[in-house]
């Protein structure tokens, strides 16, 4: 059975390619270092599941993020248990830890050849925020990812939506928040409430987390 996916005001599949999408399993990951995981996550996650009809959305907390170097993360355990706290409520979330169970940098390229490996009747659509976008082109192996996956682009506040790479852009609520400004409210002792699910902040909390950054 033809499938109509209506993604956004501008972007439509054609209908060859849902009813070839159609036949296998659709899943979005939305990969990141969650640290903390925040409300636009779950937001965006929300509306691409809902937008493009996928049967779920994994959460895939990277183990080293690629760019490493620039990004100061807390321990992998931290940032699996509050993925879990903040998807718990949601039966179209799940989490996805291969990266965190491979180790090392979490290269995307190697993430999606192993996964679409291990389950090939599955389509993945690789969520990314705006502002990733204009670094798609320094991506390991970038040009075989694309191959493997179909990225889906979310407009984010100050970044272009432009690229040389195949994305359907999905138009989601602009929400200003970032796990570095979360991190920088909590250091200085301010409040996150209602900018992270309850159980995060509970589990922030408990931890005593990002209390002696900066
Ligand atoms: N407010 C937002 N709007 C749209 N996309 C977002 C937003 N926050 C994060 N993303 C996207 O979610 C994915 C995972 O993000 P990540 O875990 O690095 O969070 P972050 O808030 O960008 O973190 P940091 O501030 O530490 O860089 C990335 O693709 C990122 O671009
Ligand atoms: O594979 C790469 O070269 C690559 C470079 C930058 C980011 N990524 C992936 O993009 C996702 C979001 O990254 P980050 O650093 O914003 O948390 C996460 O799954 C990373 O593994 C991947």
């Amino acid at each position: 059975m033809t499938r109509s996916v209506k993604t956004m005001d501008h972007t439509q599949i054609s209908s060859e390619m849902a009813t070839e999408l159609s036949e296998k399993k659709r899943i979005g990951i939305l990969g990141g270092t969650f640290n903390p995981p925040h409300i636009a996550h779950l937001v965006m996650a929300d509306q691409v599941c809902q937008q493009l009809g996928l049967d779920k959305i994994c959460f895939m907390p990277t183990y080293l993020p690629p760019h490493a170097d620039e990004k100061k993360t807390i321990a992998a355990h931290h940032r699996v248990r509050m993925v879990e706290e903040a998807i718990k409520e949601n039966q179209m979330f799940d989490i996805e830890k291969i990266e965190i169970e491979r180790g090392g940098k979490s290269y995307t390229f190697d993430t999606m050849k192993q996964l679409t490996q291990l389950h090939p009747d599955t389509e993945y659509y690789f969520i990314i925020g705006g502002d990733m976008v204009n670094d798609l082109p320094n991506w390991y192996r970038i040009d075989e990812l694309t191959n493997l996956t179909q990225f889906v682009g979310i407009r984010r506040p100050g970044f272009p939506v432009e690229s040389r790479y195949p994305l359907l852009w999905v138009d989601v609520p602009q929400i200003d928040v970032s796990s570095t400004s979360l991190r920088n409210k909590i250091s200085r002792g301010c409040t996150v409430q209602y900018l992270v699910p309850d159980a995060v902040m509970q589990y922030i909390n408990r931890e005593g987390l990002y209390k002696n950054e900066n």
